[in-house]
């Protein structure tokens, strides 16, 4: 079977074609149905720009990425069902959301976006089951996204993603700038609406002791290459690069 998202030897530069920058330097990945695979490297290693190239938002010089199988076309001239299927969630709920949209306004956007995801009946009906589903009050969908809090705009940010329907799930460091109490609740509400809606995540974080919590496979970035992949299990007991070793025994250090 194949897997639902393949990232083949993906290449992406910055900067002056003479001189490029690579920044992403033939990673390939895969995420199957209904699986998480945890994204993990320090910052700068090129984990952003493989989740933008995935959505479209970068276009890569080399490789190709397809989504059940089909290629998909580089940037963001894709086909608007491509588009749905795969939805972002990013790092900072505050700056993602519109602060002086209200929540109801916000998931209406997602709707007019995407029409063919968009209750044909009962809009507020459906409004207050995608808001149920994220853990939130009926209340909540009048409030402005500036009166919120970071948790509360991250739960808004997954029902704005799930109000369209998609298949794949690409959180970057999408609890980075919760407080750790939070992040486990978000952490634990992935899991679940993941189960729930049959959906596949690509989970992205800097922080191996975060993706541990969530991920099935674990793939781990290094200056633009991959270094290593495998089970979560297998990369957390015995990890084969020296550079997942060190992240680990940070992770270990900062839980110690
Ligand atoms: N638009 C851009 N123009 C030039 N350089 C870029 C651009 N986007 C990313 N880079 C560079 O590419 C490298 C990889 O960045 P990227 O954001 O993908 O890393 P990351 O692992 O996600 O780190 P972080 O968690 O800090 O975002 C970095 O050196 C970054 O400065």
């Amino acid at each position: 079977m194949s897997a639902l998202l393949e990232v083949n030897d993906l290449r992406v530069t910055f900067g002056p074609r003479r001189k490029p920058f690579v920044a992403v330097d033939g990673v390939s990945v895969t995420v199957g149905a209904n699986e998480t695979v945890g994204l993990v490297g320090e910052s700068g290693s090129g984990k952003t720009t493989v989740a933008r190239s995935i959505v479209g938002l970068v276009r890569p010089q080399a490789g190709d990425i397809r989504y059940d199988g089909t290629p998909l076309p580089p940037g963001t001239r894709r086909p608007g069902e491509l588009q749905r299927a795969i939805q972002m969630v990013f790092q900072d709920p505050r700056s993602s959301l519109n602060p002086r949209m209200t929540v109801a306004s916000i998931i209406g956007e997602a709707w007019r976006t995407h029409p063919a995801a968009a209750p044909s009946t009962d809009r507020i009906g459906a409004l207050h089951q995608l808001l149920a589903d994220v853990g939130l009050d009926e209340s909540v969908a009048a409030q402005r996204a500036g009166q919120l809090s970071g948790g509360q705009c991250q739960r808004v940010s997954l029902a704005r993603a799930l109000a369209v329907k998609p298949r794949l799930l690409v959180c970057d460091e999408a609890v980075s700038a919760l407080d750790v109490s939070v992040q486990a609740q978000i952490l634990r509400l992935l899991d679940d609406l993941r189960r729930r809606h049959h959906l596949s995540m690509l989970f992205i974080s800097h922080d191996l002791g975060v993706v541990h919590q969530i991920a099935d496979r674990i793939a781990v970035m290094r200056r633009g290459v991959l270094v290593e992949e495998g089970p979560a299990t297998e990369v957390l007991s015995a990890p084969r690069h020296e550079y997942t070793q060190a992240l680990l025994a940070a992770a270990l250090e900062l839980n110690s």
